[in-house]
């Protein structure tokens, strides 16, 4: 089964005036890892919030999981409960412990208090956060927060992870370690993984690298391209 099916994307900001994805087609199968790469503007988080269903396409068609993302009418269930999000965007709130920022996503579930708690503490120790658990966010390192950012992606048991430059200010060491998690849940669990990374590094982990420009697909998984510069 196919995890995405894109078919003559287009979507174009000011107007028309910027065109961010010209005419993407994209098939990604259920359980690969996949990166994204390309340089500063071609489109690559576009396309990466269309699959979330964060933004919509001016035309062309998308699936993701069997949902036609452009007719469904149940998106915010089918977000919440089908796919994780790793965006440097969604920050943690500030205001609330790190073990209530991971169980946010649970609240689409009927799972009672405690059963939320369980499942929150059980993620955080898997991110080696359980200790951490009661403090605010802002307590945290940038590493230890991209940790939870990961234990609340998988909160719901999400068929699809998406992640924008997950390892993208993080130190050599914990960015190993946030990967290895990562590519962990792809092969333990068959979870669908889609990393955006500027890191060459990174991307050549996936099981192909999709190279954009100019909100075209130039490559969608060509070898030669894997030690080609990168002009970020
Ligand atoms: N909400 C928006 N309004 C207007 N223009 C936008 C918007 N979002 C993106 N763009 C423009 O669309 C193009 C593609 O942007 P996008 O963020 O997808 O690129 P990117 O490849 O992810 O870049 P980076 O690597 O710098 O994050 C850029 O020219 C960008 O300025």
């Amino acid at each position: 089964m196919n995890a995405v099916e894109i078919k003559e994307l287009y979507k174009s900001y000011e107007g028309g005036k910027i065109k961010a994805l010209n005419g993407i087609n994209l098939t990604i199968k259920q359980g690969e890892f996949v990166s994204i790469i390309g340089p500063s503007g071609s489109g690559k988080s576009t396309l990466l919030n269309m699959l979330g269903a964060l933004d919509i396409p001016d035309s062309g068609t998308i699936n993701v999981n069997g949902h036609d993302l452009k007719t469904s009418k149940k998106l915010n269930e089918f977000r919440s409960k089908k796919i994780g999000f790793i965006f440097q965007l969604h920050n943690l709130i500030p205001n609330i412990s790190v073990v209530e920022n991971v169980e946010i996503p649970m609240y689409t579930q009927k799972l009672s208090s405690k059963e939320m708690r369980f499942r929150a503490l059980k993620l955080l120790d898997d991110v080696g956060l359980s200790e951490k658990s009661k403090i605010l966010p802002n307590k945290l390192s940038g590493g230890e927060r991209q940790r939870v950012a990961i234990a609340r992606a998988l909160a719901n048991n999400p068929s699809i992870i998406l992640a924008d430059e997950p390892t993208g200010s993080l130190d050599s060491k914990t960015s190993s370690k946030i990967l290895k998690q990562l590519i962990d849940l792809h092969e333990d669990k068959n979870v669908t993984l889609i990393i955006v990374t500027h890191d060459m590094d990174v991307a050549k982990l996936a099981d192909r690298v999709i190279e954009v420009l100019d909100g075209e697909i130039i490559s969608a998984g060509d070898d030669s391209l894997i030690n080609s510069k990168i002009d970020v």
